[in-house]
Formats: C-alpha cells, structure tokens, sequence
C-alpha cells in the first residue's frame, strides 16, 4: 500500500474503537483523489444483470439505451453462448489478455470452467428462502448433514465451526462424494441428476470465490501479461495501481464467526460454495478433460481448491470488506446493486454519520474523494449506510450492528446518544 502515489496522503493507524482505519497525513482539500483502487481482487456481477453488465468494465447495458450488451468471447460453438458480455471490443480483448491462459492451450480456460458451472448449475427463484431452512437436511449420509443439522438451531462455537469445515474437506475428498453431498445439501426437491441445486446467493458467491482464485493465480503465474501495457486500465498483475496482492487480502479484517453466527444457515452455503467451486475445478479437469500440469493454471486452481483454506480466506473476508459495484447513476433511488467487488486498500476507511470521503466508481476502479477540507491527524472515514439527516440513530443503528456487527462510535452518533467523547475516534498512537 505504501508503494501507492495516492496513499501517500494518508496512513493506516490502529483506532481505541475499532480497529485500524485512516488518518490524513497532511492537510488535504476538498475534492482531492486519496484512493484510487484500480480494480477488485476479487468480484462478481449478479446473475440477473450479467446480460447487460460489460464484463471487464462494468458499463450497464440500460444507462446507454440498450436492454443488453452484444459483444461476446467467441467460442467457436454457435450452441454455447458464453456466460459473459462486453460493451466494446476493447473491453473484450482487455479482458482476454486478463482471464485467458497465458500458458499453454492444454490448460483450463476461464471459459471451460465457467461453461461446466453453468451447465452443473441448477436453481429456483425462490429457492434462497426455501434452501435456507434448516429442514432441508432430511437425511442423513454424511456425518457433515448431521453435524450441519445440529447447528442450524443456532448454536455455532468457534469449535463447532471447525468441525464442520473439517468433515467438509473429508466428504469432499473425491468429485464424486462431493457431488452427492451437495445434493443431500440442497433440497431434497430438487436433487436431481441433473444438476446441483445452489441459491442465487450461492452461485454469484461461487462465481466471486473463482474470480478470487484466477486472480491470485494468475498473479502467481511468471507468463502473466506486462503491467506496463496495460497499467492504465486496472490489469490484475499491476500492483501498483492498488489491487493488491493476496497477503494484502489476508490482511483484511475476519468477520467469520460474527457472520455466520448471526445467520447459522451461511455455514451450509459456504461449504456448499466450497463444496461445488472445488467440484467444478475438479470436474473440468477431469478424466474426459485435457491432462493437467501443476504448474498449468488448472494445476494451480486444484491445488487452491485441495482443502477449504484459500476458500474460507476470502469467504471470511467477503462480508465486511466489500463494496457494492452500483450503475453509475448512484443518487437515482432507483439504483440498481448490480455486483460486488473487494476494492483491498478501500477496506481500510471506517464508517462514520458525517463521512469526511465519498467514493466513486469509474469502470472497474473506485475512487476516494475527501468531502471537505481535512486537517493533518483527522480521521478519513466513508459511510457505509444511509446517513442522510432522515435516517435516525434508531434506523443507522439497527443497520450496522444487523449487518455490520458493530455499534458505530462516530460523533454524531455519540452526540444523539447524549454525549459526545472526541478522543474515542483518535488513533490509539495520537492518544496521549
Ligand atoms: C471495512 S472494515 C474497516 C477497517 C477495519 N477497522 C480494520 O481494522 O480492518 C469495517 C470494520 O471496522 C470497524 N468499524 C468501522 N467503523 C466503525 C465505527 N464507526 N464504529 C465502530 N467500529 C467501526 C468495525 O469492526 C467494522 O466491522
């Protein structure tokens, strides 16, 4: 992060209320670029909207007049469309230099994984609230279903978490198993041979978790594409425009157990997520595909995929750390959520009632604005919620500790609380 022009401007110090957020480094003025985060780790765009959302730069097909984009990855198959558009040929070849092999040709494409998700992939409308219920473990093969079963009433530890992670990795040790116990995950109803059933919600974050793992892989890989070419449009190996790497990732803050504490049925979609991108890795890889070298991209998402760690590293983090990828025309009420991406550096601000930042999404990259005028030492902090004058402590309140697992400690809300303690929102290096 340091390496970054823009942070220059400000550091990441530990605070007395909430853990490590950002401090100006010097005066800065209105409307000045602190952050500019060139492009997610990791991202994804939901399902509903990926006709008419540009795959590389994001672009919604509606705020330019058209009802969906057209530009498509030919896959030399008329009857196979692939599960993703572009807005441009430019942004197409941009995101071919991006996501394609640069290796050799027997390695596993992006597109040959993501075709086997789609055609393994089956769902229901209203299958989120349906498959979410704890009655849906109706029979027991795995010894993972039974101990699931006993969670869903609530009681998650830290250790009966681990267990369940644990006979995870034990039923998915072979594709086969992994398959059959996904289907005795999902609902009985659906089980099929088909098919394995996911939510909406599991499959966009399965898409996300497998951007993840080609993005560290193909930072790892020595034929990745030179960042000087291409620096400019947010190429994933460009550290220096601020993606980060995976041990930036690491860095960020775990809400694991918070998380699925506060709604025990995630665990089962997370190792359900686990579960089917492992199978999917596996299963376009397997016997009927092309041989796969360690060393080949293939190689290198198996491996990722051999226990749960690299998963459960970004699923720990997905929560807490992301932003929301919205249509550019972000002060329409009727704005559309159309994805979610993890902007790494961007994780870094607090949240706070009368946010000193705002930030703005060009393309693939999100950009940090001071509001005002902000003196050295002051804390640089966006909101994550509603804060207009109309939203009550009462109403901000209920939104950050249900969704957010936190009392938020900003002044303002310290102020209608009935008392207002400045030293609370110092970092705990400035405190005398
Ligand atoms: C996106 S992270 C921000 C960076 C984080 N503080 C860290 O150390 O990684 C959001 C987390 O920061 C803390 N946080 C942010 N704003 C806060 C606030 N106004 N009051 C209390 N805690 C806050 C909460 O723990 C929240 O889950």
């Amino acid at each position: 992060m340091s390496d970054s022009p823009e942070c220059s401007l400000f550091e990441v110090l530990p605070t007395v209320y909430g853990g490590r957020s950002t401090f100006a480094k010097q005066d800065i003025t209105k409307g000045t670029l602190v952050l500019k985060c060139a492009a997610p780790y990791s991202s994804v765009i939901l399902r509903k909207f990926r006709k008419e959302v540009c795959g590389w730069c994001f672009s919604y097909s509606f705020e330019h007049g058209k009802r969906k984009w057209d530009t498509k990855f030919d896959t030399g198959n008329k009857n196979s469309a692939p599960p993703i558009v572009f807005c441009t040929d430019d942004c197409l070849n941009t995101w071919e230099r991006n996501y394609q092999d640069p290796g050799t040709a027997k390695a596993l494409s992006w597109l040959q994984i993501h075709s086997n998700f789609e055609k393994t992939v089956t769902q229901e409308t209203a299958g989120l609230a349906k498959s979410t219920n704890a009655s849906r473990f109706t029979t027991f093969s795995t010894n993972l279903s039974l101990h699931l079963q006993t969670l869903s009433g609530g009681d998650v530890t830290k250790e009966n978490m681990e267990e369940a992670w644990r006979l995870a990795e034990e039923t998915f040790s072979k594709p086969k198993t992994i398959l059959s116990a996904l289907r005795e995950l999902g609902r009985s109803s659906v089980s099929s041979d088909n098919g394995v059933f996911l939510t909406e919600f599991e499959a966009d974050s399965a898409r996300f978790i497998l951007d993840g793992l080609f993005t560290r892989t193909f930072q790892a890989m020595p034929s990745a594409p030179s960042s000087s070419e291409t620096s400019s449009s947010g190429d994933r190996n460009d550290s220096a425009f601020n993606i980060g790497s995976w041990n930036d990732l690491l860095e960020l803050q775990v809400l694991e157990l918070d998380n699925i504490r506060s709604r025990p049925s995630l665990l089962a979609s997370f190792i359900r997520v686990y579960g089917f991108v492992k199978y999917i890795i596996s299963s376009t890889s397997g016997p009927s595909g092309p041989p796969i070298e360690a060393s080949s991209l293939g190689g290198v998402l198996l491996g990722l995929v051999s226990n749960s760690n690299v998963v459960r590293d970004i699923l720990a983090r997905d929560h807490s750390n992301v932003f929301g990828i919205w249509e550019q025309a972000e002060d329409d009420v009727d704005c559309e959520m159309l994805g979610w991406g993890m902007f790494v550096f961007g994780a870094y601000f607090n949240h706070d009632c009368e946010p000193t930042i705002v930030k703005k999404r060009e393309g693939r990259s999100l950009m940090f604005y001071t509001m005002r005028d902000v003196a050295a030492g002051e804390e640089l902090c966006t909101s994550y919620i509603d804060v207009s004058a109309e939203s009550t402590l009462e109403k901000r309140n209920a939104e950050l500790e249900g969704e957010w697992f936190f009392t938020c400690q900003c002044e303002r809300c310290q102020r209608e609380r009935g008392g207002v303690d400045k030293a609370v929102k110092k970092s705990e290096t400035s405190l005398p």
